[in-house]
């Protein structure tokens, strides 16, 4: 089969193009590079510099669907420029939607998020709980939900949105890279190697097991997997909503823990004030996702998720 990926430069779409590749389809990733490099790109790869607002010109009947990553994805970032998430999430979602219909390329899976529920009024979250994001990005990539929802029951497109809870991990050198860095595991990793001085733990009187946030992070090859499932499980006509999680919480304080006794160094921390629009505790209900596409995450041990991020930090650390 061949499939396009749109954002397949970036951490998560370069690791799926990579499960594709390894699969045997054919891959295409379109990404504009407006992350700054092209690191994820995977060998065997065919690569177009673009932006997904263009996949008109590159989409035709060859495809046999896409894989939807593109998008800019910082909370405090949309926060402070809302316009841009809405252009980009919003607005490219829409220019591709009517690319694959004008190509006739009828299947996709979309890259959405936990974000969409906002501050969860029950946990674990399943796909039904309500959706209330707190920030412009979680809102742009329920609105893309939303018009999926919309495709699929009008043209009879075949629809996968999976919402990942918090990914982590590497895949050998396809690994998190953020500029700037805002996300816990990578950060924490920093401090390991010396570049920073301590982890700034946000908030320590969330009613949690020891006062920090609580999240579930889940191995970025497991989330890849998915995507994989998720294609051959898309139906015609329906828009399918799957949570991608563990189903196991840890708290910050539980990662750094972790983070010290996989790299053997002390990584200090440093009690700062809780971070705007952090839910205390997000943990997702995977059952849909074991159900619909038989999806089984195997690699949910947390020392496991950090080794591997760890060994991705140091090759970046050393250039190798
Ligand atoms: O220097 C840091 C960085 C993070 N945290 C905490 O660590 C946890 C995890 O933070 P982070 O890695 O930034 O992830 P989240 O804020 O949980 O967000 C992730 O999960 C969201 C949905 O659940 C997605 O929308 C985001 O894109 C994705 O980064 C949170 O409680 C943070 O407050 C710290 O204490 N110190």
């Amino acid at each position: 089969m061949r499939y396009l990926v749109t954002g397949g430069a970036g951490y998560v779409g370069g690791v799926v193009a990579a499960h594709l590749l390894a699969a045997g389809h054919r891959v295409t990733v379109l990404d504009d590079l407006s992350t700054g490099f092209r690191a994820g790109v995977p060998d065997g790869a065919e690569f177009v510099e673009g932006r997904v607002q263009d996949a008109a010109k590159w989409l035709d009947g060859s495809f046999d669907g896409v894989l939807h990553f593109a998008a800019c994805s910082q909370v405090g970032e949309s926060v402070v420029d809302p316009e841009k998430y809405w252009r980009n999430n919003v607005g490219g979602t829409i220019e591709l939607l009517s690319a694959m219909r004008a190509a006739g390329v009828r299947t996709l899976v979309f890259s959405s998020t936990a974000a969409v529920y906002g501050e969860p009024t029950t946990t674990p979250i399943t796909e039904d709980a309500p959706t209330a994001p707190t920030n412009p990005y979680g809102a742009t990539k329920l609105a893309v939900d939303q018009m999926l929802a919309g495709e699929c029951a009008a043209h009879g497109l075949a629809a996968v949105s999976l919402r990942y809870f918090n990914v982590a991990g590497a895949h050998g050198a396809q690994g998190e890279r953020h500029d700037p860095e805002s996300h816990l595991i990578p950060i924490v990793l920093q401090v390991a190697q010396g570049r920073r001085e301590a982890i700034s733990v946000y908030g320590t009187d969330y009613p949690t097991v020891d006062g920090t946030c609580v999240r579930d992070y889940i191995h970025v090859d497991d989330l890849a997997e998915a995507h994989l499932l998720a294609l051959g499980a898309a139906i015609p006509g329906e828009h399918l909503v799957c949570n991608l999680g563990n189903g196991n919480g840890f708290s910050v304080r539980e990662v750094v823990e972790a983070a010290r006794a996989v790299t053997g160094h002390p990584i200090p921390e440093a009690e700062a004030g809780r971070r705007a629009g952090d839910p205390a505790v997000l943990v997702a209900s995977a059952d849909r996702a074991r159900e619909r596409l038989g999806w089984r995450p195997s690699r949910s041990d947390l020392a496991g998720i950090i080794a591997d991020a760890w060994a991705f930090a140091q090759r970046e650390e050393t250039g190798a």
